[in-house]
């Protein structure tokens, strides 16, 4: 299934952007991404988290928001079905302008263990806690003051993290806040991979219905066990 997967998704997934921006993120059929209190649900079933896994291994850098790095401290190697090799590892990206990130964070101990890669902390050019920007880099974490403080997205962001550390597939996987700023700004984001779960969250779930969205083009669509996963492109 993987070997599959990574098939799908590469035919899919071809690019001659120096830089390929992906938004990806597991919703209900009702457009929520968690539950109540932004409690994690596991709306992705066996082989939809697999094909996730696999887009994992063949992007370069993975990035998430900091309220979800300190709401499920989540690992972000690819390891389903099995530990992909280091060299096939994205490198965890972590959206965090005030410095909020924890020196105990899964990310960082992964990198330690020598199951994931050194993590980048994204932070804000205004302001930085020099003693924990010191703590984080001596625990093996890069960081970038690269942040405008006006919490707008800029496809500079990923076009200068490209030139420094050479990816050329981003994955962005949430959360909430994230997936809003995205959907809402133009030129940022080139492809979604949008999985879709049957269940209803209702009212108290975390949606990720935004006010302004960008037009699709869909690319593909397939059924992995139980959940419907899309493929499409921003123009
Ligand atoms: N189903 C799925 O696929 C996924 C679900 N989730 C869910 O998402 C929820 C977390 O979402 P949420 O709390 O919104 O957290 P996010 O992960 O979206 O992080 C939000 C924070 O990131 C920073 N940030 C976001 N955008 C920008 C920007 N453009 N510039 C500068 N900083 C920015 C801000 O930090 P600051 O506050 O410091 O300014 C902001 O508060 C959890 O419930 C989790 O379960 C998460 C990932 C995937
Ligand atoms: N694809 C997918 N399906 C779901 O059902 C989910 N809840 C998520 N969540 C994302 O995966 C992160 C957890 O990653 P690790 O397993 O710890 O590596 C979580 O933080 C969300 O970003 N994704």
């Amino acid at each position: 299934m993987n070997v599959e997967s990574k098939e799908w998704l590469e035919r899919n997934l071809q690019s001659n952007k120096s830089v390929q921006i992906i938004l990806t993120y597991a919703q209900s059929i009702d457009g929520c991404i968690a539950g109540r209190d932004k409690q994690q649900l596991l709306l992705s079933g066996k082989q939809s988290m697999e094909m996730t896994h696999a887009l994992r291994s063949i992007s370069d850098a993975i990035v998430v928001g900091i309220g979800t790095v300190l709401n499920e401290d989540p690992g972000l190697n690819a390891r389903i079905p099995t530990l992909a090799p280091l060299n096939d590892q994205p490198t965890p990206i972590i959206i965090d302008p005030h410095l909020r990130t924890p020196l105990t964070a899964k990310v960082i101990s992964n990198y330690t263990k020598g199951v994931g890669k050194a993590p980048i902390v994204l932070t804000s050019v205004e302001r930085c806690n020099e003693d924990k920007r010191q703590a984080l880099e001596g625990a093996g974490v890069r960081v970038e003051q690269i942040l405008q403080g006006d919490g707008q997205w800029r496809r500079e962001y990923f076009t200068h993290l490209s030139h420094v550390y050479s990816f050329k597939r981003v994955m962005i996987e949430g959360g909430a806040t994230v997936i809003k700023g995205l959907l809402s700004s133009d030129g940022v984001v080139d492809e979604l991979v949008v999985t879709v779960s049957p269940v209803l969250i209702g009212s108290a779930g975390l949606s990720i219905i935004s006010d302004k969205v960008p037009s699709l083009r869909h690319k593909d669509s397939r059924v992995f066990g139980k959940d419907v996963v899309f493929i499409a492109s921003t123009q």
